[in-house]
């Protein structure tokens, strides 16, 4: 094994790649793990002053374990989506592209450099393992998240990679939405895999080195960058905002909740094929936001849309952020305080069979257009336990122009829907219950 002159003075070579940045030399991580994460209520605090801890996002997010991280661990502030389509014809050139993938994904989610020699340890004569641009960067709480498109198992009717009786019946063809205008180029993908980190070039760092090592096998049919988490996952973070100003992610699906993590979102035995039990499903939708028409909205009229106050998150029926919503309650002009076409009313469970979604999205800037607008919006990322009664019937409730009033203000124009199997090992490879 390599080593480069980082790994000398950091004194610290990691057993499946180069480390490249450690912790305060060898400390111990389990007392650096407090506040870990941008946003966390400790950061800054009284006690985080008197308790100095060492840079959190130096304590890796485990890769191993029963589900995928990338779930319900606590939304990091940036993401790096991509969406693949495999190109080549071959069954076993595909499982080895798994194969090598989760090498990488092992190594980079530790914070390693990829590969045996990484960056700069290896033979002057042939390209690094590691294009090299997270060298002194720590893992910043990198997770890899990989998810299979309907098209892996079977296109234009063709069963690929003998894959075709293997799809699950959750992994459905997504219906066309009242105000959809999906473009086909930032649509679907035979693989996506989400990249979130707390510093963005880490996350670039590991869709690129996932690009290289897949040329040949796969290649990256479209990619979106994201900032300012629109989620909270765990109640130990703050609700970020969304680019209309709005606190997003108050009524999400937190991690705590155990019960109804495992009632929304993980795949159980029973609920279709095996090799999903643990997994999950995400759905993906680019959402442009009309920045300027919002923000020539009144501030009432914001609040009405949203159905919460902009200040504090909490509902327009009154109480702080985390207050229940009370739909039932009047105005003294007998109109409902949280308005009938407001998009958390038509979005609650109460309006929808019950159903709850784990929200995980991110804000884009694109630049901005011809005409100085600004190319932005919210790239919506879900996770649940079967699509059709959660993404496809919150979204049937929303769309169209007589419902969801926040439809003046917003147009879908990339889609996806990605089974996302279980976890892997300290062994094995991502989705290798599909194939076996
Ligand atoms: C189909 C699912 C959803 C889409 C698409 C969606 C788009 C979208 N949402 C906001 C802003 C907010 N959404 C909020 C709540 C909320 N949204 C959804 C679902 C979709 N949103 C759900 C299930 C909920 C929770 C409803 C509830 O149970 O109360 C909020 C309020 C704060 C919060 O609870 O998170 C905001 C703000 C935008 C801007 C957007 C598309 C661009
Ligand atoms: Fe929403």
């Amino acid at each position: 094994m390599g080593a480069s002159d980082d790994d000398r003075e950091g004194g610290a070579v990691a057993p499946t790649g180069i480390r490249r940045r450690t912790l305060f030399g060898a400390a111990g991580a389990g007392a650096l793990a407090v506040g870990a994460g941008a946003g966390y209520l400790a950061r800054g605090s009284a006690d985080a002053a008197e308790h100095p801890v060492a840079d959190p996002d130096a304590v890796p997010v485990d890769f191993a374990g029963e589900h995928q991280a990338g779930v319900t661990t606590p939304a990091q502030d940036r993401l790096h989506f991509a969406a693949f389509d495999v190109i080549t014809d071959s069954r076993d050139d595909l499982v080895s592209l798994l194969q090598d993938w989760t090498d990488a994904a092992r190594d980079m989610t530790a914070g390693n450099e990829v590969g045996k020699f990484g960056a700069v340890a290896g033979p002057p004569v042939v390209p690094p393992e590691d294009t090299g641009e997270a060298l002194g960067l720590p893992a910043s709480q990198l997770t890899l998240t990989i998810g299979f498109g309907r098209t892996l198992f079977a296109k234009d009717g063709k069963d690929r990679f003998g894959l075709a009786d293997r799809r699950p019946e959750q992994l459905v063809d997504l219906p066309h939405f009242s105000g959809d205008r999906l473009e086909p180029a930032i649509c679907g993908g035979d693989i996506a895999i989400q990249a979130c980190a707390n510093d963005p070039q880490v996350a670039v760092h590991a869709i690129r080195n996932l690009a290289r090592i897949a040329f040949g096998r796969a290649s990256v049919r479209y990619s979106q960058l994201g900032f300012g988490r629109t989620s909270s996952t765990s109640e130990a973070q703050v609700t970020p905002r969304n680019l209309f100003g709005f606190k997003d992610g108050t009524a999400n699906i937190k991690l705590e909740d155990t019960d109804t993590v495992e009632d929304f979102v993980w795949a159980r035995s029973g609920d279709g094929p095996t090799w999903m039990d643990g997994g999950t499903y995400l759905v993906t939708r680019k959402i442009a936001m009309r920045i300027e028409t919002w923000d020539r909205e009144s501030l009432e009229g914001q609040q009405g849309i949203i159905g919460r106050a902009k200040g504090s998150g909490g509902p327009m029926s009154g109480g702080d952020e985390f207050e229940p919503l009370d739909f039932a309650a009047n105005s003294r002009d007998g109109e409902p305080m949280i308005g009938e076409q407001s998009h958390v009313r038509l979005a609650h469970p109460d309006f929808n069979g019950g159903a709850k979604l784990l929200r995980r999205g991110y804000n884009f800037v694109d630049g901005s257009d011809q005409l100085g607008r600004l190319a932005a919006g919210l790239f919506f990322i879900c996770y649940q336990r079967d699509p059709r009664e959660q993404f496809v019937r919150i979204q049937n409730n929303l769309a169209g122009l007589t419902a969801d009033l926040m439809n003046e203000y917003i147009v879908h124009i990339g889609s996806g829907i990605f089974a996302c199997p279980p976890g892997v090992g300290s062994t094995g490879y991502w989705g290798e219950s599909l194939f076996t």
